[in-house]
């Protein structure tokens, strides 16, 4: 299972493609970064007006509710359609999910556009799924990917994404099929936008990778076990983010191999 994720890894290396994406203010320079690094090529656009032609361009479609307003949330809405239309993959990255009643309802509605994949920590798969039973703290999870198995498999059943669970734990269910990245480090908590970047790289993924599952479980591993070489050398968030980011441009095949903790559950 290693070498292919390996292969993939390489193969979004070698066709880098362009990703469309509609993001938070807070995150876009990291999830630019990021793609770079990992060999994909990133585009931030949410102006109504190049929406059609832009997703018609990318190869995949990210959409992430951090920072949203009415404004970008038409955007969303209008990129999600012709992405559907053109068979583009959609990936959906529901910050703060749980947190207000306008991401809630905001998120009612992209659901419903059939994202390819969801990324999201705990706190807010449970939210999305309306597992939850108290208010989430905002966009860092209260609970273990482990906790929200149950509310990804629902999301799963009702609206066919593949979903990853983030956390100590990456937690990747599809189907039948449920696999854990046992990889990372505590301090990514500690770098806001790493969740983001990791939705951003499955994004690159899934647009060269023809098995959906595959394309989330390598662009998921590559993210963790980068993270955790990067902390072993980090004195702290901010070395993190500079390693992180040279790690995911630089990681071999060696480290990728030696460190990879991945556990097929079902
Ligand atoms: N406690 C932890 N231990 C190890 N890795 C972690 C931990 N928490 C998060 N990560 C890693 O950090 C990245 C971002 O995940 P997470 O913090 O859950 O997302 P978000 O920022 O959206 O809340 C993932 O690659 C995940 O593997
Ligand atoms: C802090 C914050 N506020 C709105 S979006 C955002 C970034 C969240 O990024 P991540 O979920 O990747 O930590
Ligand atoms: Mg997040």
């Amino acid at each position: 299972m290693v070498a292919s994720l390996w292969k993939n890894i390489l193969l979004v290396r070698k066709k880098s493609p362009l990703v469309h994406n509609i993001t938070n203010f807070v995150v876009m320079n990291n999830t630019a970064n990021a793609l770079l690094a990992v060999g994909a090529s990133p585009i931030m656009a949410h102006a109504h007006a190049e929406i059609d032609e832009m997703t018609s361009l990318c190869a995949s479609l990210v959409i992430n509710i951090g920072t949203l307003d009415e404004y970008w949330v038409e955007a969303m809405c209008k990129a999600a359609k012709k992405a559907n239309q053109a068979s583009k993959p959609f990936i959906l990255d529901p910050v703060g999910a749980g947190a207000t009643h306008f991401r809630d309802s905001t998120l009612s509605k992209l659901v419903d556009l059939k994202p390819t994949v969801i990324r999201a920590n705990a706190s807010e798969i449970l939210a999305l799924a309306k597992f939850n039973k108290t208010k989430t703290k905002g966009v860092d999870s209260t609970a273990h990917s482990s906790e929200a198995i149950e509310a990804a498999k629902v999301l799963n059943e009702t609206f066919g994404a593949v979903i990853c669970i983030s956390g100590e734990t990456d937690i990747v269910v599809s189907g039948e099929r449920q696999i854990q990245v046992k990889n990372g480090s505590p301090l990514m908590t500690k770098v806001t936008g790493l969740g983001c970047s990791a939705t951003a790289i499955i994004g690159a993924f899934i647009a060269v990778i023809e098995d959906k599952t595959e394309a989330v479980l390598a662009a998921t591993a590559l993210m963790a076990i980068a993270g955790e070489i990067a902390a072993k050398e980090a004195k702290g968030p901010g070395s993190l983010q500079v390693l992180l980011l040279d790690k995911l441009y630089n990681i071999t095949e060696a480290e990728f191999t030696q460190h990879c903790n991945i556990e097929r559950v079902s």
